[in-house]
């Protein structure tokens, strides 16, 4: 059975627009099929201020992965593109992170679901109010009118 998540993505280091596409287009297989893709949005760094502005960008997949299996493809692919984990909230070359995966709830290290930001994050809520105008958050609010801290500006 194919199921619904939405997916963040965020890079600040190097090529930043080279590592969302190759993020992307790695991510694009028959068990994960990318079905929507915000524009990409310059936004101010969350979190941790002194590092350079960050280019994110949130897509929707149909995946028949369970959330695990569909994290650790994810981290696969910021391993082979250079990821290093240094600081927390700190610079990447790219971060995928999973914000909403159908209606499941996960609380281990390893994986929290809904990603427990999400609402806090305008470079979050932004791209994914594009992509999903009408969406119901898990907490119950309308996408339209949670806001997120934060500036985002849309590139295109
Ligand atoms: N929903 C999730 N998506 C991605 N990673 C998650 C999620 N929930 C928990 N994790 C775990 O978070 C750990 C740290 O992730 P990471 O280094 O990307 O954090 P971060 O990007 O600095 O901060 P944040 O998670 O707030 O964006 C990973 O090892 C991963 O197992
Ligand atoms: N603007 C912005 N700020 C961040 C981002 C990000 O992707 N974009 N990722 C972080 C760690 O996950 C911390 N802060």
């Amino acid at each position: 059975m194919r199921v619904k998540v939405f997916i963040g993505l965020g890079t600040n280091l190097g090529d930043r627009g080279f590592y969302l596409s190759e993020a992307v287009s790695s991510l694009n297989r028959p068990a994960i099929k990318v079905e929507a893709m915000s524009r990409t949005y310059e936004s101010e760094p969350w979190g941790v201020a002194d590092q350079p502005l960050f280019w994110n960008q949130v897509i929707q997949v149909e995946t028949t992965l369970e959330p695990l299996d569909l994290l650790h493809a994810c981290q696969e692919i910021e391993q082979q593109l250079g990821r290093e984990r240094k600081v927390h909230w700190g610079p990447r070359t790219i971060d995928i992170d999973l914000l909403i995966y159908d209606n499941r709830v996960s609380d281990s290290e390893e994986l929290k679901l809904p990603h427990p930001y999400l609402e806090e994050r305008a470079f979050v809520i932004v791209p994914l109010r594009e992509i999903a105008p009408d969406l119901i958050l898990p907490s119950g609010r309308p996408i339209c009118e949670v806001q997120g801290e934060g500036k985002v500006y849309p590139l295109t």
